[in-house]
């Protein structure tokens, strides 16, 4: 556990100890600016705690004042209940992997040298410490036959998954991860926000999270802390709580308007009696297709898995992938009630296509049938029946 307690930290100290300097934006220009107030925070064992808030909110400070690249004015900073300041620097950053935006790669140096660095200057013996570094390298999703090429030659959202690989070779319990995913293009980082949360999930690290954007806060936090300018603590709380309470105009704001159906996605999909959905094969002629008797048919795969909704009227020979209506959702019977909602709004048919675990299709549902749900769950939320932060994450 990583736990701040009382923790100011105020730019323009004789002490200020600041790595990076007067580097940043207004470095110098502030002095005695307060950039972390008072801040008292646990960061439990195991767990992703998000820090977000608008920009100069102290978000960065903060992060850095935990592998002490920045020492704080006053406070003590804990991890597993032994005081940061009175441990030997190295040994507390050996414990700490540290991610920033843009991967901040040795550009000299090889994809795997550059997992190996750690390890390496840790003593670790060459031949062990690259085969640590290739198993993290496919861990991260990499393609193996890019470890030997250099930084440049890579994507943005590459780079980023060899930063994760670099920070994790030496296997520290602690990870600080500065906007680790803010430089890539939203498709991009939606991969890398899933394969982290994947790898989380098996890893289980104590992880520190910077980021501005309330949406990856959300998706990734088991909490949430979000700060305000003048670096205060405006609330800590799981993500579900954060978006159906919000404690103040601040936060609300923060959190954004459509809260009350982003916070579906922290809501498990009850179990709704589906109606049963004909279908037909990829290849399904067009008398078959007419057979079904509806507007929109529902083709399916070998596998039995949802591949599309199609146009009876639009067959003239044959169900063909072309002929395939594209943006539809499919939900999963293990999945949120906003997914269900989501798959039953975005179906050109109306009905939203309902998956198992196995991908096969299970049934489908209509908006005004999920609807219901959400008010039964509304109404035990507001009698407290459901625990709060209850996740399908
Ligand atoms: N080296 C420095 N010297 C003086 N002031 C600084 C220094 N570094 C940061 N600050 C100030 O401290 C405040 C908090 O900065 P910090 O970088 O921690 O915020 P942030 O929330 O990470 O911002 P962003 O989202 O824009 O990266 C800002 O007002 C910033 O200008």
């Amino acid at each position: 556990m990583i736990r701040f307690e009382g923790v100011t930290k105020r730019y323009g100290d004789a002490d200020s100890g600041s790595a990076d300097g007067g580097s940043r934006a207004g470095g110098g220009g502030d002095q005695g600016a307060v950039a972390v107030d008072n801040l008292t925070l646990e960061a439990p064992t195991g767990q992703i705690t998000v820090l977000v808030g608008p920009s100069g909110c102290g978000k960065t400070t903060t992060l850095r004042m935990v592998n002490r690249m920045i020492t704080p004015t006053s406070g003590t900073i804990s991890v597993n209940g032994r005081d940061t300041a009175s441990m030997d620097v190295a040994e507390l950053r050996r414990g700490m992997g540290y991610v920033i935006q843009h991967a901040g790669l040795f550009p000299h140096r090889t994809v795997v040298d550059n997992v190996m660095t750690v390890p390496r200057l840790l003593g670790v013996d060459k031949r062990q410490a690259r085969a640590r570094a290739m198993e993290l390298i496919e861990r991260v999703g990499l393609d193996p036959a890019m470890a030997r090429r250099y930084p440049a030659q890579l994507s943005g959202g590459q780079q980023q998954r060899v930063g994760v690989a670099r920070a994790l070779a030496a296997d520290p319990p602690v990870m600080l991860m500065d906007e680790p995913f803010s430089a890539v293009d939203p498709v991009v980082r939606e991969q890398l926000q899933n394969e982290f949360l994947r790898l989380q999930s098996e890893l289980g690290k104590t992880i520190l999270f910077v980021t501005h954007d309330i949406d990856e806060a959300v998706k990734l936090g088991d909490q949430v802390a979000v700060l305000r300018v003048g670096g205060v603590l405006a609330q800590l709380a799981p993500p579900a709580t954060l978006l159906a309470d919000p404690v103040d105009d601040f936060v609300a704001g923060f959190v954004g308007r459509d809260r009350g159906y982003r916070a579906l996605s922290f809501a498990a999909a009850p179990e709704l009696s589906l109606t049963d959905e004909p279908t037909v094969r990829l290849g399904a002629t067009a008398e078959q297709v007419r057979a079904v008797g509806s507007p929109w048919v529902l083709a399916v795969g070998d596998a039995g898995e949802p591949v599309g909704w199609v146009r009876a009227a639009a067959v003239d020979h044959e169900v063909t992938r072309d002929l395939l209506h594209r943006g539809g959702t499919v939900a999963s019977t293990s999945g949120s009630l906003r997914a269900l909602l989501d798959a039953a709004l975005s179906s050109p048919s109306g009905r939203g296509v309902v998956a198992g675990d196995d991908g096969r299709l299970v049934g489908t549902i209509t908006a005004a049938e999920v609807v219901p749900a959400i008010e039964a769950r509304r109404t035990a939320t507001t009698a407290g029946e459901v625990p709060e932060g209850a996740s399908t994450r």
